[in-house]
């Protein structure tokens, strides 16, 4: 049962495919490899259809592969136990169709299924469904849905809890309170690896950030140097002789001062001076080759928005 080196997930030449041979097929996974460290918090960005959810679903044991190398908690998923499965929490993209039971017996039932459960009812209060106990599953929104499918996926206290978009179709607020419950669960030495379409959930949950791309990892790091220093160069952009100019700059100040000196009109101001240092949500993008105006179109300001807007 021990995990090698420390490591709760250790994937190297990941390859699944789809179809047949008559109908063509469709290689979803083309060699990836994926570390994570105990403890550890990592995000897997990508487009859709980049092969997230098929390489989740092969480390949670629902999926076989093709190829390549799987360890989870130290065994492979293909051939794990009950016992194993004790120890990893899973949160699908869809619940179940379990919809003429409540939410208290969903819960009630599911603890039942593991050696040592979180309370039901304390956990149904954590998620924020205490209003919502004794209602049936058919009557509850998207996002109380997915509330519970997160409080079915952590009441047998998991050391490795998968999280395949899970705060999609949160309201703000909701989502929000999603993050405050991850992090709880992260300091509480949960190892997450979570799918998510939301740049701004990525930088403030992971510890690391993978970027998949047409089933193969393209980049990864930390959230705040991903795509490295030459990625987060600052632009400088501004209006010259009556033509948009830019300059991509790692001294932004010497060309600004420059600028004022040369480029600025009567009143003393650079037209349309800016200067825009590339988001993670421009880094992204230009790592999954979405079509994006010049660098810089978009800000800091706007890594709330979906990723897959940007895609689409
Ligand atoms: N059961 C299946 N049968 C055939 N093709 C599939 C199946 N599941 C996924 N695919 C295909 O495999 C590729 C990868 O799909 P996958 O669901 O793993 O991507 P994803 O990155 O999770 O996408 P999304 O962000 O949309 O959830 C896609 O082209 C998809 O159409």
């Amino acid at each position: 049962m021990e995990t090698t080196g420390g490591q709760a997930v250790r994937v190297r030449g990941l390859r699944k495919r789809y179809g047949t041979a008559r109908t063509g097929w469709k290689q979803a996974v083309a060699g990836v490899d994926l570390d994570v460290g105990r403890g550890e918090v990592v995000a897997v960005l990508g487009p859709n259809g980049a092969g997230k959810t098929t390489t989740v679903e092969i480390l949670e044991g629902f999926r076989a592969r093709d190829d390549g190398e799987v360890l989870v908690l130290g065994e492979d998923p293909a051939r794990a136990d009950r016992a194993w499965r004790a120890r990893i929490g899973v949160v699908l993209q869809d619940s179940r169709d379990l919809g003429e039971l409540t939410v208290g017996e969903v819960v009630r039932a599911t603890a039942r299924s593991y050696p040592e459960p979180r309370d039901p009812a304390e956990l149904i209060a954590t998620v924020g469904l205490e209003e919502k106990a004794r209602t049936r599953l058919r009557a509850l929104s998207g996002g109380q849905r997915r509330r519970l499918d997160v409080a079915l996926g952590i009441v047998g206290r998991p050391e490795l809890l998968f999280l395949d978009e899970p705060t999609t179709g949160f309201d703000p607020q909701a989502r929000r309170t999603f993050w405050e419950l991850v992090e709880s669960l992260r300091d509480g030495g949960t190892t997450i690896l979570l799918t998510t379409h939301y740049l701004d959930e990525a930088a403030r949950l992971a510890d690391r950030v993978v970027v998949v791309r047409e089933g193969v990892v393209v980049a990864e790091g930390p959230p705040g140097t991903l795509g490295g220093a030459e990625a987060r160069t600052p632009l400088v952009s501004w209006m010259q002789d009556g033509a948009p100019r830019s300059e991509v700059t790692d001294r932004p100040t010497e060309l600004v001062a420059r600028l004022a000196r040369e480029a600025a009109g009567p009143d003393g101001e650079v037209p349309h001076l800016q200067v825009v240092r590339p988001s993670l949500e421009d880094v992204y993008l230009s790592l999954i080759g979405a079509e994006v105006g010049a660098v810089g179109t978009t800000t800091g300001a706007q890594t709330g928005t979906a990723a897959e807007e940007g895609t689409r």
